[in-house]
């Protein structure tokens, strides 16, 4: 099987670890996602999500229905309702309005997932517009025509309404930076970087064992050596890596048949730092800039408005 739940981290295969493992009673249980959880903690309603966050417990978002062959498991009881991201759910519920001062007419709506915000949070509508969320991991999010899913690669698709934002996520990222450097000694260094310039360091900078995309190998082992005596050349190493990476997945995307990828912007902790930038827009051979909102929260917000509407 080639599906995107065979990902040893989606929903699905924690949801049957849990089921095997877990002693429980399973008859008054529902799977929320944490979106799911912390929108029922506003509007009361027990098992709602949307086909975003649903993806990977596996949920079909063209046929917009489960697939007969997760419906017939018997854990399927579990799985939530599923809803467009973006509709409306129903009222605040009433001790959290009166708690935080909201209007009575306010309602909550379906979400989505994180780098999904931050692309909405980009603005960008046409195909071939991309956002690389460089937070703690590495997310890409290409808007394309055509609908990709190859778990060998850990790409996979989610709809965004009549088109697919095809991408992955990888291990690498921020995370590993926070590890090595203070964001002040991340700004102090960067400066002194040429980005111009490409670093010799060939990195694959992973936090733990074990990457997702764009190659899915759960034994793959981080490679940070050899570290040279200055910090500014090893963190040029790094980011150069990152970007190495960053520009395999877009590559990768392009061969697996989606809308050629022609801009990327940026969302992320990482969106920052304009030395990085430069480094990428050199190692992708594509403009790159910074997103004009770089927060998630601003895209989930966007979508709650077009729930209102
Ligand atoms: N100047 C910088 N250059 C590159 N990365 C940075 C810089 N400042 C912060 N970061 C990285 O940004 C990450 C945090 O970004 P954020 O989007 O808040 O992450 P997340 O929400 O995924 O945890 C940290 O891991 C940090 O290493
Ligand atoms: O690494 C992440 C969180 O740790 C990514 O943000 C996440 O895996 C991306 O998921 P999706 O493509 O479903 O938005």
């Amino acid at each position: 099987m080639n599906h995107t739940v065979c990902s040893g981290s989606s929903t699905l295969c924690k949801l049957v670890s849990w089921w095997n493992n877990d002693d429980s009673d399973k008859k008054s249980t529902m799977l929320l996602h944490q979106a799911d959880w912390l929108l029922w903690l506003l509007h009361g309603q027990l098992g709602v999500s949307d086909y975003n966050n649903a993806l990977k417990v596996g949920y079909d978002p063209e046929a917009d229905s489960y697939p007969d062959w997760l419906l017939s498991q018997p854990y399927a009881q579990l799985l939530p309702m599923v809803k467009a991201p973006g509709t409306s759910i129903g009222h605040l519920k009433g001790d959290i309005r009166t708690q935080f001062g909201f209007s009575e007419d306010c309602i909550v709506c379906t979400g989505t997932t994180d780098s999904i915000a931050a692309f909405l949070a980009a603005r960008a509508t046409k195909p071939g517009k991309a956002v690389t969320s460089l937070g703690s991991t590495l997310a890409i999010k290409l808007l394309s025509t055509t609908r990709i899913e190859d778990a060998r690669y850990g790409v996979y698709s989610h709809r965004l309404d009549d088109k697919w934002l095809v991408g992955g996520a990888s291990n690498t990222g921020g995370a590993v930076l926070k590890e090595n450097f203070s964001d002040e000694q991340l700004e102090k260094l960067s400066e002194h970087i040429n980005p111009m310039e490409a670093s010799p360091l060939d990195y694959y900078p992973l936090k733990s064992v074990g990457e997702r995309f764009p190659v899915a190998n759960p034994k793959m082992e981080p490679r940070l050596h050899p570290r040279p005596e200055s910090d500014v050349e090893y963190l040029h190493g790094i980011l150069e890596s990152i970007a190495r990476i960053e520009a395999k997945a877009y590559m990768l995307l392009k061969d697996l048949g989606a809308t050629q990828v022609d801009e990327v912007f940026t969302a992320g902790g990482g969106a920052k730092n304009d030395k990085w930038t430069k480094i990428r827009e050199r190692v992708l051979g594509l403009p790159v800039s910074r997103a004009t909102q770089t927060e998630a929260a601003y895209g989930a917000a966007l979508l709650a408005l077009k729930g209102c509407q």
